[in-house]
Formats: C-alpha cells, sequence, structure tokens
C-alpha cells in the first residue's frame, strides 16, 4: 500500500557516481586515462564510444569490479572503498547469455540479485520470495520462472536479468550494451520500458551502447562530454519533472500497470 510519505518529493541532484582523473591499465597497457566526470540523482547517462574503447572497463570500476590505476571514484558521495550499500547499484553486464544447459532457472538467477555477488544458489526468506515475484510480475516474465535460463530467448533472457537488477530496487542501474543479439522489435520495446522506468521511477541510469540512434533520440544529437574515445551523453534530472520516492514493491507495480496498458513493454 502506498503511503504519503512513500510520495513525498526527495533532494534531488544528489551526485550518484563521480570520478576524479581516474585511469585504468590492463597490466602495462593504458586503457583509461584520465577520466572526470558526475552522474547526478536521476541523470540518463548514455556511454558511446568505438570497439575496445574501456566503456565495459568504466563500468567495471564503478560498479568495483575492477580498481583504477589512479584517481578517485566516489558512489553516493563516499569514497567507493568504504561504500558498502551494493544493493542501491543494479548492474546488468554485456553479454550475459547463458549456456541452454546451464542449471539455474530464471526465479534463482531473478533471486540472486539479493545476495552476495557470484552467489546463485541460497535458502530463501519469504520476504524475499515475494520480492523476486513482484520483479518477476513486472517483467511479465512469471510463467517462465521455472524454466532454466539457458532456454529463454534473447529478449527473455534480458528481462530476466533487468529484474534480477531491479529485485533491490536500485537507485541507480548500470546497463552494458543492453540489447546486442536482440530483434529491433523487442530492443524498441526495452528502450521504452527503460525510458519509462527513467521518468517515472526515480532511477539513475548510466548505460553503454552502440544504438546511436536510441541515444541521440532520447539524449541528444550532441555528446555533453568526451574523455578520449569516450563519448557521454546526458539528459540530466532537471529536465525531468519532480523526484517522487517510490518503494520497490509501488513502483515494481505501476511498472507492470503500465506495461498492462500498453504504455511501455518489450
Ligand atoms: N581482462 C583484460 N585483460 C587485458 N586486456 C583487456 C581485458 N579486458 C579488456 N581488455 C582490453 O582493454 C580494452 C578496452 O576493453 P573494453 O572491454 O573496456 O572496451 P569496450 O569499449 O567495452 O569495447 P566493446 O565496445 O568492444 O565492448 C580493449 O583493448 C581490450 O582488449
Amino acid at each position: 500500500m502506498l503511503t504519503k510519505q512513500q510520495h513525498q518529493p526527495i533532494a534531488c541532484h544528489q551526485p550518484i557516481i563521480e570520478l576524479e582523473e581516474v585511469s585504468f591499465a590492463y597490466e602495462q597497457k593504458p586503457v583509461i586515462e584520465n577520466i572526470s566526470f558526475s552522474v547526478q540523482e536521476r541523470d540518463f547517462v548514455g556511454v558511446i564510444g568505438s570497439n575496445g574503447a574501456g566503456k565495459t572497463t568504466l563500468l567495471r570500476m564503478i560498479v568495483g569490479l575492477l580498481k583504477p590505476t589512479a584517481g578517485a571514484i566516489r558512489l553516493f558521495g563516499e569514497p567507493i572503498q568504504q561504500f558498502k550499500d551494493w544493493n542501491r547499484i543494479g548492474y546488468v553486464p554485456q553479454k550475459n547469455s547463458f549456456n541452454p544447459l546451464f542449471p539455474a532457472t530464471v526465479r534463482e538467477v531473478v533471486q540472486s540479485g539479493l545476495y552476495n555477488r557470484n552467489k546463485l544458489f541460497k535458502r530463501v526468506s519469504k520476504a524475499d520470495a515475494i520480492k523476486c515475484d513482484e520483479a518477476l510480475h513486472a517483467m511479465k516474465i512469471e510463467d517462465l520462472a521455472g524454466k532454466r535460463i539457458g532456454q529463454l530467448s534473447g529478449g527473455q533472457q534480458q528481462r530476466a536479468f533487468l529484474a534480477r537488477a531491479l529485485i533491490n530496487n536500485p537507485a541507480l542501474l548500470i546497463l552494458d550494451e543492453p540489447t546486442v543479439g536482440i530483434d529491433t522489435e523487442t530492443q524498441e520495446g526495452f528502450f521504452h520500458l527503460i525510458k519509462h522506468m527513467h521518468q517515472h521511477h526515480n532511477i539513475t541510469f548510466l548505460m553503454v551502447s552502440h544504438d546511436m540512434e536510441m541515444i541521440r533520440s532520447y539524449l541528444g544529437q550532441q555528446p555533453k562530454q568526451q574523455s578520449g574515445k569516450i563519448k557521454f551523453y546526458v539528459k540530466h534530472s532537471h529536465d525531468l519533472e519532480d523526484c517522487v520516492e517510490t518503494n520497490l514493491t509501488h513502483s515494481l507495480r505501476e511498472l507492470r500497470q503500465s506495461m498492462e496498458r500498453g504504455k511501455v513493454g518489450v
């Protein structure tokens, strides 16, 4: 049930991600050199760059999987070394597709978003099972819950990974080429869905994509910032309506209702 408090506006424009003169090298090979940028609450940032420009490396640093060789990263105002609140960040890595024989079900994959990284199988509390149902329901994949993840189509898998990323009601979603290998129609539906989530569900996005058309149509024709071979297209939070704080159940239910009304879909 929605309470008054959940509708109260929250402070906007808080920095969610800050990079200060960040560099990264694989062994001796520099990949990222001296990048500084910040993402404010509710911004939508599209990251574009040629193959090998370092986009995935950049995202992996932001989610703490790689350590910068120089510079500083802050998440939600805290230095990344001290940041513990990883549940606030949903991450959908590149090339998620599973081997058809991989034994996990869709439900197990979605639930694993609640636990520490790399823990796919774990005893699940009743409350966690309900969160999982909500996320499956919101992505319209509840009927696929018992199927092996590897038996799903690319588009269905993408919905499952999005449900996994959404299960903790994240404030920040980081997506690495989320529509690779998905047909054009499903891609369009997916972009409608994430635009809707951005505009109505108070989520900040950082997304790598090669889809220039989608990026330009939503975020503008010109990059707001460029660093080496990487360009950043941004829709700022102040272009949107006032922030509204929502809880997971409300947020996912609304998303589902919007999808049922045909406003968004995948
Ligand atoms: N684990 C690794 N060890 C060594 N070099 C790596 C490693 N991962 C990536 N690289 C190299 O770092 C560079 C940047 O890779 P990255 O995957 O970040 O690029 P990208 O911009 O995401 O590329 P794409 O658009 O092809 O996905 C590439 O030259 C790549 O070969």
